[in-house]
């Protein structure tokens, strides 16, 4: 398979995905189109070489990879005016929308297309994407080639597909829970007397090194917190204050409503 990409929505999550694909070497810029109906957002990569275009025809037709990454409602539309354009012999299309399935995807494509669904989250512009992916029907070679591309993007874990929308949550809203909980450490940093760059230097490596306990050593985050918590210490009275004021329920509870707010067909 030659390695020719079409993003479809370069938005965003398209532009992320053009990013890193770049940035970690698996594909050269020339080897990308990305479209949008206003193009002049994408001079940044168009400076770095790859294509640009308002025509998704062209880029159905350049690519053998086509990436479509526009907004839930605008899937119908897009695809259906490329029907005649895809050829099943020769495409895949790989799905990052939110809470569309590949039965809607394949009627709006109307032919029977290899169709994986993959859901990044805005990390992968700089290769540390989660992306969980799904499919069924689809050939081991087509599922191999789109492992190894988000592999260079990230950690990648294969799904059922009925667990899609709940990826969507934890895996790709989560960058943002994740900003937001940096971003209280920040305003609480330079309430108790750092400037903000500090305080914004302290609270992002920190959330990163609690990170790469857990991923690098599999422990649960209890194990850890036990080994912050000295007794009658100072985190063990924030920790607790955090749960009084709902911090957990908090978040959970967020969760949910933004499981609940995805569109389900
Ligand atoms: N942002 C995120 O973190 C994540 C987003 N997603 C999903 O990815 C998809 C894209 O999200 P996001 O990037 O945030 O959204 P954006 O609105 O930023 O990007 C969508 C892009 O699609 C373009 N577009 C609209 N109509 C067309 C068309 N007819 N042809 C070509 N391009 C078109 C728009 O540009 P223009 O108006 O110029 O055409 C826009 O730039 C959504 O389905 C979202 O649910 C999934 C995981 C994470
Ligand atoms: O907020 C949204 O709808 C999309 C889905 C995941 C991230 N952004």
């Amino acid at each position: 398979m030659s390695r020719k990409i079409a993003i479809i929505g370069g938005g965003n999550l398209g532009t992320a995905i053009a990013e890193g694909l770049i940035n970690s070497g698996f594909s050269l810029p020339e080897n990308i189109l990305i479209t949008k109906r206003n193009t002049k957002t994408l001079g940044p990569l168009a400076e770095k070489g790859v294509l640009v275009s308002d025509n998704n025809e062209e880029a159905v037709r350049f690519a053998d990879l086509v990436i479509l990454a526009v907004k839930p409602f605008q899937v119908n539309d897009v695809l259906g005016k490329l029907q005649s354009v895809f050829d099943p012999q020769k495409h895949v299309l790989v799905s990052v929308v939110t809470g569309i399935s590949i039965d809607n995807i394949l009627k709006a494509v109307g032919s029977k297309l290899a169709i994986i669904r993959a859901m990044p989250n805005t990390a992968i512009a700089i290769q540390q994407s989660m992306t969980c992916l799904s499919a069924h029907e689809v050939s081991n070679e087509h599922v191999s080639y789109i492992e190894d591309l988000f592999n260079q993007l990230g950690r990648v874990v294969w799904i059922d597909e009925k667990l899609m929308d709940a990826a969507t949550v934890l895996g790709a809203c989560g960058t943002a829970y994740a900003m937001r909980y940096i971003r209280a450490n920040i305003q609480g940093g330079i309430e108790i007397g750092f400037d903000a760059a500090t305080a914004s230097l302290i609270a992002a490596q920190t959330v990163l090194g609690a990170a790469e306990l857990l991923l690098k050593r599999g422990a649960h985050p209890e194990q850890e917190i036990d080994k912050v918590t000295t007794p009658k210490g100072c985190t063990i009275a924030g920790l607790n204050e955090m749960e009084h004021q709902g911090f957990s329920s908090s978040l959970i509870k967020g969760i949910v409503a933004s499981y609940d707010k995805i569109q389900k067909p």
